[in-house]
């Protein structure tokens, strides 16, 4: 089986990325991350750019045992020195000369004719073959380059020395049968391209880096070029970690491997997020936070039942704790009924039906629920007894210059009628409680004592919990309400006092019957 190189150019062509700009130590910290993830080279950075640059592609040389370091460079004396100085000391350094090879760059941008291009390759290659024993050679632009100059431009590098010829698609342009096709020609039609190392390079500006980066593969490269998480230039670099676990997951169909440390992949994703400040939206393949996360019902029965179900790749491969499903409104009752489980409140099937009745319903105002929001809504429910009275609905209508009124509608135990009352108050709380009490058979009128409101998860649409203290003669009655909204979530508190209150009654009433 073929062994796939990784050129890794985070903090070269990623750090091209507008806006990026990495501190000397923070290359080093994730030069050494790449290391640990076994990447073959490591593109510090472009010695020529900044002395900065310069600096840290030296300091990275001097940390990496295990990869060879490089530095990119023009096709020019200036930058060949200057990825010198920054590597003459390292242990197994490569220089990567580039030079454009498309007509549009030959014309607008270097102003060099075809003769004039090889020159500077032959040229620049042989200034640099006094000081490196690697030398990587990119056509930049190869992708829009005609076919037969660029088995020129190929063959011209090799004889010169270049151990490593890059076919970069820079502008994302190709498709990947065009892409696989210039290497299978290439291949074809230039001697010796079976003794160096055939390397792709592939831009995302249409979405297809990675899969250019494959049809490469299936074309013959021996290495390929990207970055983690596919930070880079405009839309970006082939991502690294894509690129990698779809030739491990997919080894039956590619038949190459690489000496990749996958278990490595998500901490390296974090750092190379952290550092470049470049998020990483949570539906990107492999690293995004959702990739191996299910909400919906009918996957999540699924995968409990047999992961491979809907998972092609296990968090663990990549170095990723295994979380719990996301519970939203498109979950079911099986990862609900587990969830609860795992939580440590395991339910009847009688039990799970309430419960999941009212889950969908805070579902259905909250985009995702928390472990907090389901214990509290377990919670909510197992300290209470008989319900009395279910509050159905209210409405409340209230501004700056009027009465706030409330209209609410209640359920009473045993009877199908739903009763409905309204009533004015101080504010839309005090509107509420005052029609509830109209409602609800008291006898006498209720204190309310106190009333407190606490966020119980975190959040712009946490759960809010509100309390409320009632008192009638001697007896004394806490309720409590969860909601994501404060109005909603007293009207059930106080539904809630008010039926703990009823019950204490009736079982006093009936304790004093006994006694007679
Ligand atoms: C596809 C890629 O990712 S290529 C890498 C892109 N990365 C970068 O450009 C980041 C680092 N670059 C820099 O810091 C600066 O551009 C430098 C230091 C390299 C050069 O800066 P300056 O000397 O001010 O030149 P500037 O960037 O404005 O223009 C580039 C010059 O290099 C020439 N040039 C571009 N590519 C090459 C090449 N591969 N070989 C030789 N000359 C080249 C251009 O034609 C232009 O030459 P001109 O000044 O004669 O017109
Ligand atoms: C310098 C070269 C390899 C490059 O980044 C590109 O062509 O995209
Ligand atoms: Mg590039």
């Amino acid at each position: 089986m073929r062994t796939i190189q990784i050129f890794d150019t985070t903090l070269r062509d990623g750090e091209q990325s507008p806006g990026v700009n990495l501190s000397i130590d923070e290359k080093v910290e994730i030069a050494l991350q790449l290391e640990r993830l076994g990447v073959n080279v490591i593109e510090a950075g472009f010695s020529a750019a900044s002395p900065g640059d310069l600096n840290a592609v030296r300091e990275v040389a001097k940390v990496v045992r295990n990869a060879s370091v490089c530095s990119l460079s023009r096709a020019v004396k200036g930058d060949i020195d200057a990825a010198w100085e920054s590597l003459k000391d390292a242990e197994n350094p490569t220089l990567h000369i580039f030079i454009a090879t498309s007509p549009l760059h030959r014309q607008y941008k270097l102003g060099k004719s075809k003769d004039e291009l090889l020159e500077s390759i032959r040229g620049s290659l042989s200034y640099a073959r006094q000081f490196f024993s690697r030398i990587e050679f990119s056509a930049e632009d190869a992708g829009r380059t005609e076919r037969d100059f660029l088995a020129q431009v190929v063959d011209c590098a090799i004889r010169e020395g270049a151990k490593v010829i890059n076919l970069p698609d820079t502008v994302g342009y190709l498709d990947p049968d065009e892409y696989a096709e210039m290497f299978r020609y290439i291949r074809q039609e230039v001697p010796r391209t079976d003794e160096i190392i055939l390397s792709a390079h592939c831009h995302d500006d249409l979405g297809m880096a990675v899969a250019n980066s494959l049809a490469a593969i299936k074309a013959g490269v021996t290495q390929i070029e990207g970055t983690i998480n596919g930070i880079g230039e405009r839309a970006g670099n082939a991502a690294i970690e894509e690129v990698v676990m779809a030739i491990r997951t997919r080894e039956d169909f590619y038949q190459v491997k690489t000496t990749f440390r996958h278990e490595e992949i998500a901490r390296t994703s974090r750092l190379v997020s952290k550092l470049t400040g470049m998020y990483v939206p949570g539906n990107k393949a492999i690293v995004g936070e959702n990739a191996f996360d299910h909400e919906s019902g009918i996957h999540q029965d699924g995968v409990l039942k047999h992961r491979g179900t809907y998972e092609i790749m296990s968090p663990s491969s990549i170095g990723k704790e295994e979380v719990p499903f996301t519970m939203g409104k498109h979950s079911g009752r099986h990862a609900f009924r587990v969830r609860l489980e795992q939580l440590g409140y395991p339910q009847s099937d009688e039990r799970i039906n309430v419960l999941f009745k009212r889950f969908k319903e805070l579902a259905d105002r909250k985009k995702s629920i928390t472990d907090e929001d389901l214990i509290a809504l377990v919670e909510e429910r197992v300290h209470k007894g008989e319900e009395l009275f279910q509050l159905e609905s209210f409405h409340l209508s209230y501004g700056s210059h009027s009465v706030p009124t409330a209209t609410v509608r209640l359920r009473k135990q045993g009877e199908d009628q739903i009763i409905e009352e309204a009533a004015c108050g101080n504010g839309s709380i005090d509107a509420i409680f005052k029609t509830i009490d109209r409602m609800v058979d008291v006898d006498e009128e209720v204190e309310l004592a106190d009333f407190r409101i606490h966020g119980v998860t975190q959040g712009k649409d946490a759960l809010g919990e509100v309390s409320v203290l009632l008192k009638q003669d001697q007896l004394t009655v806490i309720g409590r309400g969860v909601s994501t909204d404060i109005l909603d979530a007293s009207a059930r508190a106080y539904v809630d006092a008010i039926n703990r209150l009823l019950r204490r009654k009736k079982k006093n009433q009936q304790q004093l019957e006994l006694e007679a």
